[in-house]
């Protein structure tokens, strides 16, 4: 990196824009959404796909819900030129989806594309050429006036073209490329010239496309652009305006959100945000953007995975664990605070009442995902997280203080190990931490009857020191009567502190599980945890483990 970046690189002039508009609006509507995955998206890969993984694609878009696709190039490949053909002729495009494609203002390229869309039922056929300053004058070596004649020359030629496949339901699309850097009044008075031939009308209106070819500058300057067209542009009511942002500054969603609250009607993007460099815009988290603030896209993400995993495929290229809403990350909180709000919020939220789970912006089953992956424990977490998993993994619903306890045990395991506890190691750490306490005392059975002054009596069957024996203890209920009775196994005290139980299964696998927190020779409190079908077998079992936590080796 230079010292002084501004004697190499020039901050964009913002927009001075009388009146603005846009930041008191807000979006209210989805927009007619165009995907680009197959032109735009596929120009940028490493390996363009082959007719077999367009076709796919063309599919699993359709199945999106997208109304327009662009589908490729034609005159600039025969891959292009033949998928075009086969959609056609092979009847792959429903009645209400209207394929694209883009071509340069060229006479032959036209020629070709326009034999491309033969017998197709509607098709949009979208014109580009660059219209900044650079381009004019390192490109195409020419004026202002040259490139706008480029535009309109283009245009006529289209016009002529098109009449000579009148089966063909038309829409003409033109984009001002590099729009962005392009000098605004300038880029009016070449879409202004372009409308002028085209003729649009309220039944065929013209698509203007306004992209940010690179991206240029902050969302609000683009914003402003945008603004700044939609209210100047002639014959603006037989105008579809369209935007295509690029990514370049990592700020694309918010430019065209921005754009639509500016007055765009349709916003061009990938899924996931493929395209050239950083990306096309990126759909599936614009769309989604919208389901958050209440508005239904339109689109069907609701097996987010999949289509992820497909579009991997397709495009021969990762998505980020993080990127919003699809990435494997984005619904998982390793970090203790997080998880404990987390699972706070899920244990309140009602089914068809307002989504309020704190750290989480959308339901992941909304998406399809399920809330397995909504909590991960490692170092950073804590007993929310540690309960939630228990819970999830084993149906264990730990009292608070056993919480505590606990996640104590799991810290211990993830600071040696430096690792991630899957559940079932958890699940498996906890069993063995209170469910496998068989020693020094291993209980086999036990009986409980009432006395006549409405005491306890109970006798534990137990193997210690070797030797089956039986001992009794006496109560105010059975708990208390155990607790005595192991009071004379260990000569130590044995006082109950708190009682917890709960349910797990159901029908004929139904079992209890007991939660005992006591205290053995006035020492500090801990847990005895056991499970049983018999509830009150569970209490004594959960009793012994405690001690034996206590008393054992
Ligand atoms: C921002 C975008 O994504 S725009 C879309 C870009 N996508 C693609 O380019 C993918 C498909 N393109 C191609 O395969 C090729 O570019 C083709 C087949 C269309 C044309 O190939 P070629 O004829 O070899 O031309 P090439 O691509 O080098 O284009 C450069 C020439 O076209 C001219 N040109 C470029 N864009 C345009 C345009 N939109 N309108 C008119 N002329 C154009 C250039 O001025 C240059 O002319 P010159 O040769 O007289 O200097
Ligand atoms: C053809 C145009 C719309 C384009 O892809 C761009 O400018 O990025």
């Amino acid at each position: 990196m230079i010292a002084d970046p501004h004697t190499k690189y020039q901050a964009f002039q913002s927009i001075k824009l009388k009146n603005r508009q846009w930041p008191n609006n807000t979006i209210s509507k989805p927009p007619m959404w165009m995907s680009t995955d197959l032109r735009d998206g596929n120009q940028a890969l490493i390996d363009p796909m082959s007719i077999p993984t367009k076709l796919k694609f063309f599919k699993a878009l359709v199945a999106i819900g997208f109304k327009q696709i662009e589908v490729g190039f034609p005159s600039a490949s025969e891959v292009d030129f033949n998928f075009v053909r086969l959609l056609i002729e092979e009847n792959h495009i429903p009645e209400d989806v209207t394929i694209e494609v883009l071509v340069q203002a060229r006479f032959d390229l036209i020629e070709k594309t326009v034999e491309s869309l033969r017998g197709a039922k509607q098709a949009i056929l979208h014109m580009y050429n660059p219209l900044a300053p650079t381009f004019r004058e390192i490109v195409y070596k020419t004026d202002k006036a040259g490139v706008k004649k480029i535009a309109t020359q283009g245009t006529q030629w289209v016009k002529e073209l098109m009449a000579t496949a009148p089966e063909v339901n038309w829409t003409y699309q033109y984009s001002p490329e590099v729009f962005s850097s392009t000098e605004l009044r300038f880029a009016k008075e070449v879409c202004d010239a372009v409308v002028e031939i085209w003729q649009p009308s309220a039944d065929n209106k013209i698509i203007i496309n306004l992209p940010a070819t690179v991206e240029m500058n902050t969302p609000n300057t683009y914003a402003d652009q945008i603004e700044w067209m939609h209210t100047h542009l002639k014959q603006r009511q037989h105008i579809v305006l369209s935007v295509h942002p690029h990514n370049d500054r990592g700020t694309a969603v918010a430019a065209a959100e921005l754009a639509l609250m500016a007055g765009a009607d349709r916003v061009e993007g990938c899924l996931f945000g493929n395209g050239e460099r950083t990306g096309n815009v990126d759909l599936v988290t614009l769309a989604m953007n919208l389901y958050t603030q209440g508005i239904h896209p339109e689109l069907d993400f609701s097996n987010i995975d999949q289509v992820r995993k497909l579009v991997e495929e397709y495009n021969q290229l990762p998505v980020h664990p993080r990127h919003p809403y699809a990435g494997e990350l984005v619904f998982t909180a390793f970090s203790g605070s997080h998880q404990d709000a987390i699972k706070k919020g899920l244990a309140v939220q009602q089914q068809d009442s307002l989504w309020k789970v704190p750290y989480l912006p959308i339901d992941p089953a909304d998406l399809g995902r399920s809330y397995d992956a909504v909590v991960r424990v490692n170092s950073q977490s804590g007993k929310g997280g540690v309960s939630f998993l228990l819970d999830r993994a084993a149906g264990l619903q730990l009292p608070r203080k056993l919480q505590i306890e606990f996640s104590r045990t799991v810290q211990n395991v993830n600071d040696k190990t430096g690792k991630e506890s899957q559940a079932n190691a958890i699940v498996e750490l906890f069993e063995q931490e209170y469910f496998n306490q068989t020693a020094p005392i291993e209980f086999i059975s036990s009986q409980i009857s009432t006395l006549a002054d409405d005491q306890q009596s109970i006798d534990i069957q137990i193997n210690y020191q070797g030797k089956k024996q039986t001992v009794n203890g006496i109560g105010n209920g059975p708990i208390d009567a155990a607790a005595n009775a192991l009071c004379k196994v260990t000569n130590q005290t044995v006082e109950v502190v708190d009682y917890h139980e709960h349910s797990i299964g159901s029908g004929s696998g139904v079992s209890a599980v007991c939660y005992i927190e006591l205290k053995v020779a006035g020492c500090s409190a801990s847990f005895g945890v056991a499970k049983d079908s018999n509830i009150m077998i569970a209490a004594v079992k959960a009793l012994v483990g405690g001690v034996n936590r206590k008393v054992g080796g």
